[in-house]
């Protein structure tokens, strides 16, 4: 859909962000783009996990997922966080409406691969007519990155991986991921513009570890579907710019 902008808040982020966060979504509305929000929450499932004496085991930035964990992330995802950014989007005029992969047969999901990852969910299908009816409607839709499959079992989705496929099933302009640190950190700072070549480098090094993986994986799949502009940026917006390959000025 033309001008769609999809932005995914990392729940690093997502309690601490600012007003101006908010204008600069008013003012991509302003100049008529249709924006689509994802949201994620590692480290309040993380925090539910430790109440409940449920252990957490992450690998390179993705949860290994036992059903309990599952239904913990359900319930803070679904239950807990998306409701409280929906009522923040919608106090500042936004008519957002909260959705997870479930609602509207959003996202079509089954297993990842049940006996390394448990209940991970690979997204099989993105149904952009749910999202597109809602945009018509004049709502903005707000994900959370979880869902069922067709059996009922719960399926706990990396927050980056639904971004980038609602982004590539929208055939979005722009995606942007923002997270609790400005983009890409090497050496003390921020990397201005990441290649694909240049990412792999820094895996390859240690430089990017931990929950930065999904991203810019996430990132470089969306290079390779045509997402135009993609960005990893921090609560001011600012950040790294990824593009496909580095043009010489
Ligand atoms: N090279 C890197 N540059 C920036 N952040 C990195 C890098 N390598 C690992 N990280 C980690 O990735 C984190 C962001 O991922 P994550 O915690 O999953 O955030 P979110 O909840 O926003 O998805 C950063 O806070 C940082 O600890
Ligand atoms: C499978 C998987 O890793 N699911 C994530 C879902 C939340 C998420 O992605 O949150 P962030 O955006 O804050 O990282 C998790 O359980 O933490």
């Amino acid at each position: 859909m033309e001008q769609t902008v999809i932005i995914k808040c990392g729940g690093s982020v997502l309690q601490a962000l600012e007003p101006s966060f908010f204008e600069r979504l008013r003012d991509m509305q302003k100049d008529g783009k249709h924006i689509i929000l994802v949201h994620g929450g590692g480290p309040a499932i993380t925090k539910y996990m430790n109440v409940l004496s449920i252990p957490t085991e992450f690998i390179n930035g993705v949860r290994r997922t036992s059903v309990r964990a599952a239904e913990t992330a359900e319930m803070v995802l679904a239950g807990q966080l998306n409701p409280w950014f929906v009522y923040q989007l919608n106090q500042l005029g936004l008519k957002a409406i909260g959705i997870n992969g479930n609602d509207g047969a959003l996202l079509e999901c089954d297993y990842l691969k049940k006996e390394e990852w448990g209940h991970v969910g690979k997204i099989l299908k993105v149904n952009r007519g749910t999202l597109t009816q809602l945009i018509k409607a004049g709502f903005v839709p707000v994900i959370a990155s979880v869902s069922r499959n067709l059996s009922g079992e719960i399926l706990n989705l990396n927050a980056d991986t639904v971004a980038f496929e609602v982004a590539s099933a929208m055939e979005a302009e722009s995606l942007i991921f923002v997270t609790d640190v400005d983009g890409i950190m090497a050496e003390g700072k921020t990397v201005q513009k990441a290649t694909i070549d240049s990412i792999n480098e820094l895996i390859d090094g240690g430089i990017i570890t931990g929950g930065m993986i999904p991203k810019v994986h996430a990132a470089i799949n969306c290079l390779k579907s045509k997402i135009k502009e993609i960005q990893i940026v921090g609560k001011e917006m600012k950040g790294t710019l990824i593009v496909k390959e580095e043009v010489l000025s």
